[in-house]
């Protein structure tokens, strides 16, 4: 024992001195061998810093703080937990009371213990006992000394211990005796705190006196170990080469933060390993994280380049978690024209999509919540009160019947006479496209400066340039139809691609997206698109756009548990993944009711929602060589412009509306209705009705409209 173990009040500090025999000990048994001392793994190339170049910002506020609803989910969360223990422990107190009593004799048992050592030194004893049985081991005979010196110390620590030990026993003897001829609530409030201190005293470490409000799930966070890991478990070739040659060749360019209810972790990957590898790989990701499949969602980040990966890990699988009701389902409008709220993200956060100026497509395999989103965006558009809504259920089994009340055209199945009511309605916006055309060409430059409608246009009833939302579920079954499928194609193609300037949104959604049920017309231009699970890369691009599989914009890596959840693509800068609002048909019908009465407010129902169905305005016309066969009597050829004149003429109803068009859209519009039906236009001779003058100009040889009207009626068995 040296000076070094003597503290400044020259007693003894037991501690250092415990320590320093134990080394000692130590140091007689143990060699040291300088080959097996520890050497770091990294040798100094590796330590020397790399060259930095700057690949990116970290957020200066933390996300948490970024989003309103995570700031306010976290203030409420925060809350509600405060609100629920309290709650908890408040009704459990006098059960606590009842245990804290129970556990205060052992608490006193112990409190006496502990004061019994410090008044006889019990804590110097290991360090005496040390010096005994190394003096039996060594015979050294200085030790001996040693150990009188400690037994001097702890008399003299004994006896003045021993003096506060009576006098500290004869004040609570005597306050205890005054407190008891006191009485009264000093007495008791003395009292309960006593048994307070030694029933927490006396409390058993496995049984806590009080127990949680709140049991905790085990999540371990995210941590870069656990991220390697699982890319090391889903077997690529590219990365487990580059970790052979380099454990260090996965890197996070950020460090693994909380983001929302989940962790986010970026990830550079090996050099010529892709997003939508690892994107495939989803399952054995979640496995190698240990985590449930809803809760692990890669995705790429494209702005920095293809290799670079963000790993969401949610606390909650996202199909499990509770997502808010949708914000319109009770309340509030919407005007077509700005962002309403179709679903959330991973983190709970609002998703918004614009309706006007899109054309839209929403795909995936059977059940996966197709139907509900396009509905979700049709009950939108039922919102605005200036839309007129054409909705057509082509499965037939009614998941859009709530629109009903307020639908200009609606209809349910894939019968010949839905097939019919289709075509007319869709030949009926094609001519309302032409008519806006033509409205938008003459406005002045200060009404309409980019040539496209705007909510303010849309809202003058008199240029008639209302909002036109058509939605078709199973479209396929339009485009497959062996008789008018090129009708529906190339009208709906035209739609696409001219419709949302001019306030004319379609929505097409389909299971089966392949070249046949989605021409390429459309899914070349659609531009908004939500594509929940597909089963493969055709489909994948069909529904989200062409290249996007490549750029590892997988909606392939979802699970078939993921109803609802999807990629969507068209609004922000990047596909993001989201889950639509659910809304059931119950929920729809009371959306419909407020939506309808917004309506009749305005004055807006129309056709099927105001009783007129399109048999009804137009009844058997809809046989359009028919008509032209009625009109053109024993002529040989015919101008087109001279036989929409008669139709309109024939039919005022269901051929009117072509009236107002010049001779060049009359013209261009009967080619159009005539081509999917196998007729073709030419130039023909024909004289002009009002001038008498003769003229070469595009019309039909009437022998090929006869003909063809022949052989259909024989292929419908008719006469
Ligand atoms: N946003 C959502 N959140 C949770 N569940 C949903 C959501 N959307 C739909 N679902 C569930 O998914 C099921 C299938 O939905 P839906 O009928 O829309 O699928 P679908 O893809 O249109 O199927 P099909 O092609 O057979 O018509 C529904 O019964 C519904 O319960």
């Amino acid at each position: 024992m040296t000076s070094e173990n003597t503290n400044d009040n020259g007693g003894i500090d037991w501690d250092a001195a415990l320590e320093q025999l134990t080394a000692d000990d130590q140091a007689a048994t143990v060699t040291t061998d300088e080959d097996e001392l520890e050497v770091p793994v990294d040798g100094p190339e590796a330590l020397k810093d790399p060259v930095s170049v700057t690949s990116g910002r970290r957020d200066i506020i933390p996300p948490v703080f970024k989003s309103k609803q995570a700031l306010l989910g976290e203030v409420k969360r925060v809350v509600n937990l405060g609100l629920h223990t309290t709650g908890y422990h408040a009704i459990r107190v006098p059960f606590y009371g009842v245990k804290i009593a129970a556990r205060a004799p052992v608490g006193a048992w112990r409190w006496s213990a502990q004061f019994s050592n410090w008044v006889w030194d019990a804590e110097g004893k290991p360090v005496r006992d040390a010096v005994v049985n190394k003096t039996a081991r060594t015979d050294d005979p200085t030790l001996v000394g040693e150990y009188l010196k400690l037994c001097r110390e702890r008399d003299k620590r004994v006896r003045w211990r021993g003096f506060v030990a009576a006098f500290a026993i004869t004040g609570t003897i005597v306050g205890a005796a005054t407190l008891y001829a006191i009485g009264g609530p000093l007495l008791w409030t003395v009292l309960a705190a006593t048994t307070l201190a030694c029933g927490v005293k006396g409390r058993k470490l496995d049984k806590p006196l009080v127990s949680p409000a709140v049991v905790k799930a085990s999540l371990r966070p995210l941590t870069s170990e656990h991220v390697v890991e699982a890319l090391r478990s889903i077997d690529l070739p590219g990365i487990n080469r580059a970790l052979a040659k380099d454990p260090n060749a996965i890197t996070f360019p950020a460090p693994i933060v909380r983001d929302g209810p989940g962790w986010r972790a970026e990830v550079e990957l090996p050099p010529g390993v892709t997003v939508g590898e690892v994107a495939d790989k989803r399952e054995k990701l979640a496995s190698g994280l240990g985590r449930p499949l809803g809760c692990v969602w890669p995705e790429g980040n494209a702005e920095i380049h293809p290799g670079r990966l963000v790993i969401w890990v949610g606390d909650k699988s996202m199909n499990e978690a509770k997502q808010k009701a949708w914000p319109l389902a009770k309340s509030g409008r919407v005007d077509v024209f700005t962002p309403w709220q179709f679903g959330t993200d991973q983190r709970g956060d609002a998703v918004r999509i614009t309706l006007a100026y899109a054309s839209i497509v929403v795909g995936s395999i059977p059940r996966m919540g197709k139907t509900f989103a396009a509905r979700l965006i049709l009950l939108a558009a039922a919102l605005d009160p200036r839309v007129r809504l054409y909705a057509f259920d082509l499965k037939g089994t009614g998941d859009l019947g709530p629109l009903e009340p307020v639908c200009h055209a609606y209809r349910a199945g894939d019968e010949d006479e839905d097939i019919e009511y289709a075509l007319a309605s869709l030949r009926e916006i094609q001519a309302e496209m032409r008519r806006r055309a033509k409205v938008i060409r003459e406005l002045p430059r200060d009404l309409c400066p980019e040539s496209k409608v705007t909510t303010e246009l849309a809202d003058s009833k008199s240029l008639g340039l209302q909002p036109i939302v058509l939605g078709i579920d199973e479209c396929q079954m339009w485009f497959e139809h062996p008789e008018h499928g090129k009708e529906f194609e190339d009208i709906c193609t035209d739609l696409v691609k001219r419709g949302p300037a001019l306030a004319i949104i379609p929505l097409f959604a389909t299971q089966r997206p392949d070249s046949k049920s989605l021409p390429k017309g459309i899914s070349d231009n659609a531009v908004l698109r939500f594509c929940l699970k597909v089963m493969g890369d055709k489909a994948n691009n069909m529904v989200l756009g062409s290249g996007m599989y490549a750029a590892g914009i997988r909606a392939t890596m979802f699970s078939r548990r993921d109803r609802g959840i999807g990629y969507l693509a068209g609004e922000g800068d990047e596909p993001s993944i989201m889950r639509s609002h659910f809304v059931d048909a119950p929920g729809a019908e009371k959306v419909v009711a407020r939506a309808r009465a917004m309506r009749e407010k305005l004055g807006n129902i129309t056709g099927h929602a105001a009783g007129h169905t399109i048999e009804a305005d137009t009844g058997p016309t809809v046989d359009l060589l028919a008509d032209i066969a009625a009109v053109v009597g024993d002529e040989k050829k015919v101008w087109n412009s001279v036989i929409v004149n008669r139709l309109s003429q024939l039919r005022p109803d269901t051929y009117g509306h072509l009236e107002g068009l010049d001779d060049k859209e009359k013209t261009a519009q009967l080619t159009s209705m005539l081509k999917p039906l196998g007729v073709k236009t030419g130039q023909v001779w024909g004289t002009d009705p009002a001038t008498g003058e003769g003229g070469n100009r595009k019309g039909v040889t009437v022998a090929d409209i006869r003909k063809i009207l022949t052989q259909r009626d024989e292929k419908r068995g008719g006469g």
